[in-house]
């Protein structure tokens, strides 16, 4: 199989770019004064091509897959968890069906490789490519056929949804490990510094996870293109969730980026198709400490810091209302023309 990925133009309307500002610059507040909600709004019209930017029909994405490397103890819980997690998601028991139910957001969960046969279901998209990587300690998490199957998966995934925005987040016992391995390789970073705790290890669990996954990186020392580092340190949610971004992309969809692992998987999209980070927004700084690095590299800054380390698109749904009140803003906050206000003195 050779996977076509789609193009991804920059956006460099400097027109838009202009009206835009003025308008913010004209709104009835001191300049500047609403802060960071408006480069947030600048970048949504950007995104949307318009003035008066309205999102419509949201859809939170929920990747999940298993780990073969989480059978060598990177993460505080068991790979069941995975599982049994997208069941609760579907159930509406999980933090991302609250906060899903209460912003509005049509959420779809994605079996991208769980180990485990779900019954087909409303909400439940059933893309499994195999049950669980396999493990990255003894050899590429995913073959190269793979990885360009869950990457057609997460477009195919994207194209035909309805609305202008996705929300995307992930679920996987052991990816943090996957997405720390991604950052190091592609940024050239120190492991010890992409690496975090995850789900809650303690400082020793922490310690044997840094060493483990150096080894990982030191095996696959030539896997060093986007696709060839996502094929040996996997997951199959990343992959699907690196097709889902390029989609989104190309289509101009406002995307939502969750925390670290969504985060590694724009990080390999935009490595892929350079302008792909220009329709990102990050929703929020995770707890994760590889996150800010990864946000960093690729030029996000975040809009919350609440140090949720949840994944699942918790943060990215509780980052929704910002996105829709900074459209509102551009939409519907009177000028000092037309209310009437008068300007600052010079
Ligand atoms: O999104 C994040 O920043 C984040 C940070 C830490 C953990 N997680 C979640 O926890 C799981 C991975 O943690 P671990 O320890 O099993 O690698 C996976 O299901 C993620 O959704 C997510
Ligand atoms: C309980 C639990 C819920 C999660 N949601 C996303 N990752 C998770 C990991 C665990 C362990």
């Amino acid at each position: 199989m050779t996977l076509e990925l789609p193009a991804v133009e920059a956006i460099d309307d400097a027109a838009l770019s202009a009206r835009l500002q003025h308008l913010l610059d004209h709104k009835t507040k001191p300049l500047g004064a609403l802060g960071r909600l408006e480069a947030l709004a600048l970048r949504v019209g950007l995104i949307l091509g318009s003035e008066a930017p309205a999102l419509e029909a949201p859809q939170m994405l929920v990747c999940a897959g298993d780990h073969g490397l989480a059978a060598r103890g990177v993460s505080a819980f068991p790979s069941d968890v995975t599982w049994q997690m997208v069941e609760n998601f579907l159930a509406g028991g999980a933090a991302v069906s609250v906060l899903a139910r209460q912003h509005g957001l049509a959420l779809t969960v994605v079996d991208c490789g769980v180990r485990h046969d779900f019954a087909p279901r409303v909400g439940l998209r059933l893309c499994n490519i195999a049950p669980g990587t396999a493990d990255a300690s003894s050899g590429p998490a995913m073959s190269a056929a793979q990885c360009e199957q869950a990457i057609a998966n997460g477009m195919a995934l994207v194209r035909g949804l309805p609305g202008n925005a996705v929300l995307l987040g992930e679920m996987g016992i052991g990816n943090t490990s996957a997405a720390s391995m991604l950052l190091a390789r592609l940024a050239g970073l120190d492991i010890d510094a992409c690496t975090g705790s995850g789900t809650g290890l303690d400082a020793a669990g922490l310690a044997r996870k840094r060493a483990l996954l150096r080894e990982v990186l030191a095996l696959h020392a030539d896997a060093g293109t986007p696709l060839g580092a996502l094929a040996a340190f996997g997951g199959f949610e990343v992959a699907t969730l690196v097709g889902a971004v390029l989609q989104a992309a190309e289509e101009r969809r406002v995307i939502v980026v969750d925390g670290f692992i969504a985060g590694a998987a724009v990080l390999v999209a935009n490595a892929l198709r350079p302008h792909v980070v220009q329709r990102c927004v990050a929703a929020h700084a995770s707890a994760e400490p590889g996150h800010r690095l990864l946000l960093e590299a690729l030029g996000l800054s975040p809009l919350l810091a609440l140090d949720l380390r949840l994944g699942e698109g918790s943060g990215a749904a509780l980052a929704w209302p910002l996105l829709e009140s900074a459209c509102r803003i551009l939409r519907e906050m009177a000028s000092f023309e037309s209310a009437g206000v008068s300007q600052r003195d010079a």
